[in-house]
């Protein structure tokens, strides 16, 4: 018997995710001669594959739509055109996609990693919940069409991390939360097994400790050994980074810069991007708290009468200023009512224990 998957030579690809659903998906690519490969990483015009029998680097033709969520992106799978330059000829249908939402409707998303099974969303023991971010965590990894999992971190640094979890799962029912220490190893084995054979990113704010999950997973050192050192047209060394690694236990890690710099609370990080030109005109305004609205001295409103700022540009940056100004309001409520409800869980715990000991007494 020789079924394709069963073939030797796709034994590796299964180790980057092929699956028999997939090989039956590219049953007309291969009558073509196309081979099936993963994409590692992508560059300006061409990519770093995994190919059944090991990496390859292949161009990527101009893209026929000015969408950008066309584009080849890590994760995904592409038909490949073997040769003396190798071709991504097609890619298979993405099972799912995690898209940088831009604040501007106008805008295409950014397709970020392709194939995702699970979304590991890390939140750090450490530092004061942030509920409204997690929130956002959660409707991307939902919207992405991928399973949440919520990794809690530093769970040997946690004052109280069953009061966490408890508030979480309120928070978001249904979803599997798991409290770690990369320090003691806690609990790495049971995400190992969570994670399965699928395609797994982490995700969550820096410093929350991705990168030390990610080698935990990978039981050694990966992450720095995922980095290749490679020769460039130039004779230049530089440092190759894989962005796609398969973990010891089956399954495969994405880890791309994009993935890391998602930071969705930062309302106001995305309004200065969105509306660079007011934020500049604002500067020059006389007063610094200028609404722009009147006051005397206001080079948004100069800018607006000279013809050189739209007026709906103005309104759209006031309505999106009032939406970040409410998020921030939520978190603030919502990290006071916190405070409020640990300390009420402190004392109450702390009376509990003194009328025992005066019992004993
Ligand atoms: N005590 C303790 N410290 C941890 C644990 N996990 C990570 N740290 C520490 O937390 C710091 C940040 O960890 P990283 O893994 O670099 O965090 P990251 O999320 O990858 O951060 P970015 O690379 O900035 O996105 C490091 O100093 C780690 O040693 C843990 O389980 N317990
Ligand atoms: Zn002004």
């Amino acid at each position: 018997m020789n079924h394709p998957f069963t073939d030797q030579s796709d034994v590796p690809l299964s180790r980057y995710g092929w699956t028999p659903t997939l090989d039956h998906l590219f049953t007309d690519h291969r009558a073509a001669g196309l081979v099936p490969a993963r994409i590692v990483r992508v560059h300006r015009g061409s990519c770093d594959v995994i190919t059944g029998h090991g990496p390859v680097r292949a161009t990527v033709p101009a893209p026929r739509h000015a969408d950008p969520e066309a584009a080849p992106c890590t994760g995904d799978w592409a038909a490949l055109r073997l040769g003396q330059t190798p071709e991504v000829a097609a890619l298979l249908p993405r099972s799912t996609a995690i898209v940088r939402s831009t604040a501007s409707r106008t805008s295409h998303g950014q397709v970020l990693a392709a194939n995702v099974d699970t979304v590991v969303i890390a939140v750090s023991l450490s530092v004061p919940l942030n509920a409204a971010r997690l929130e956002r965590f959660l409707a991307l990894a939902w919207g992405s069409g991928t399973r949440p999992l919520i990794v809690l971190t530093k769970g040997d640094l946690a004052a109280d991390a069953d009061a966490v979890q408890a508030e979480i799962t309120t928070l978001a029912p249904g979803v599997d939360i798991l409290v770690t220490s990369a320090a003691t190893g806690d609990n790495v084995d049971i995400l190992t097994a969570l994670l399965g054979g699928g395609t797994t990113v982490l995700l969550g704010p820096s410093g929350t400790g991705k990168s030390t999950l990610a080698n935990a997973l990978l039981g050694e050192d990966a992450l720095a050994i995922g980095d290749v050192r490679a020769q460039d047209g130039k004779g230049r060394h530089t440092t190759v980074r894989r962005e796609l690694l398969p973990l010891p236990g089956g399954g495969v890690l994405i880890d791309t810069p994009g993935l890391r710099g998602i930071s969705l609370h930062d309302a106001a990080d995305g309004l200065e991007q969105v509306f660079a030109e007011i934020e500049e005109l604002a500067r020059d305004c006389r007063f610094d708290d200028c609404g722009h609205d009147g006051e005397p001295g206001c080079a948004v409103r100069a800018a607006i009468e000279a013809g050189e700022v739209a007026e709906r540009r103005l309104a759209g940056y006031r309505k999106l200023q009032r939406e970040a100004a409410f998020e921030a309001s939520r978190t603030d409520a919502r990290l006071r009512d916190e405070r409020v409800n640990r300390q009420k869980s402190i004392s109450s715990h702390l009376r509990a224990t003194y009328k025992f000991r005066d019992r004993q007494r």
